[in-house]
């Protein structure tokens, strides 16, 4: 079984196990670019839906039903369906209003949406995918979230180019980029079928390629965080420590308000920089939803 090579990491190891076994709770982000939670909570109410704050975050709502897509909120774009703990790599990004954005691969546009309502719907985000297939997910999500700050792009994010944007870089990027999704078992129980050591490796090959882009496009002083839905380190800490080799830039702390675990420093006979510690491996049975990887870095004055 795939999840049994996390054993020597995860102390916990058999809570882990029964966790990713539960199915997921079905949580929606309230988009305060079209509603404050206590309008989308009335709506819920005189809907007859059940839910509950998370603890850590009042706009995510954990809902009873799994399909809050056939709910009035969510068409009016109130409320976007979101994996709770995925909330958090926009959070993480010191953003402000007016800032220059880049969503290296966005679709289908949980955190694109997310990202926009934090800049307050100003400045500029790019938010761009490879999939030409994904894109109208992500521009139907923009849309009926209110977003019009967006400008999607459909291009490699390792070959992204700043040409049609005069060269000047980004304040922000985030890198939340296609992975192995073990994380993802509970909401989609087949997600490991197709699971190869070389599916991995060649993924962890695509993600540094992407992550190097990105903060080569991001201004000194700016922030690139870097997230994964994966457990593996070859996806996870092995890409920060070449990226950390590579490119001229540094981890730093940051405050995830969840029950989180330090970076792995060694895999499989491989040591990481031990600035890697600083990044944070978010386990199922911890704070009961998926499996998550979340890394902020800053790039050198
Ligand atoms: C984890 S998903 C992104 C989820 C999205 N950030 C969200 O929150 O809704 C990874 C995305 O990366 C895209 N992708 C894969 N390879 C890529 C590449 N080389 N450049 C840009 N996007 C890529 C995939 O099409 C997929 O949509």
């Amino acid at each position: 079984m795939v999840l049994s090579r996390y054993r020597p990491l995860i102390e916990e190891f058999e809570a882990f196990l029964a966790a990713c076994e539960r199915p997921l709770p079905s949580v929606v982000r309230v988009n305060t670019l079209k509603a404050t939670v206590d309008r989308v909570r009335e709506a819920l109410d005189s809907g007859g839906y059940a839910y509950e704050s998370c603890e850590w975050n009042p706009e995510l709502l954990r809902l009873e039903t799994s399909r809050p897509g056939n709910s009035w909120p969510y068409v009016h774009g109130w409320i976007y369906g979101q994996e709770e703990v995925s909330a958090l790599p926009a959070l993480v990004l010191d953003l402000k209003p007016g800032d220059r954005v880049f969503d290296a691969c966005a679709a289908p546009g949980s955190k694109t949406t997310q990202l926009a309502a934090l800049m307050e719907d100003t400045g500029t985000l790019v938010a761009n995918d490879a999939n030409l297939g994904r894109l109208s997910a992500l521009r139907s999500n923009a849309e009926r979230c209110g977003v019009t700050n967006c400008v999607v792009t459909s291009t490699d994010a390792q070959t992204f180019s700043l040409d049609p944007f005069n060269d000047e870089p980004f304040d922000h990027a985030l890198v939340d980029v296609p992975c192995s999704c073990e994380g993802t078992i509970r909401k989609n129980p087949t997600a490991l079928d197709e699971w190869s050591l070389d599916r991995v490796t060649g993924i962890a090959g695509v993600q540094r390629g992407i992550l190097e882009r990105a903060v080569q496009m991001t201004r000194a002083g700016g922030t690139v965080v870097y997230s994964t839905c994966t457990f593996a380190p070859e996806e996870n800490e092995a890409v920060l420590d070449h990226v950390l080799e590579t490119e001229p830039c540094r981890l730093v702390e940051f405050d995830a308000p969840l029950t989180t675990r330090p970076g792995v420093t060694e895999w499989n006979g491989e040591q990481y920089d031990p600035s890697v510690q600083r990044a944070k491996r978010i386990y199922p049975h911890l704070n009961d939803t998926g499996g998550f990887f979340c890394a902020k870095l800053e790039v050198d004055a």
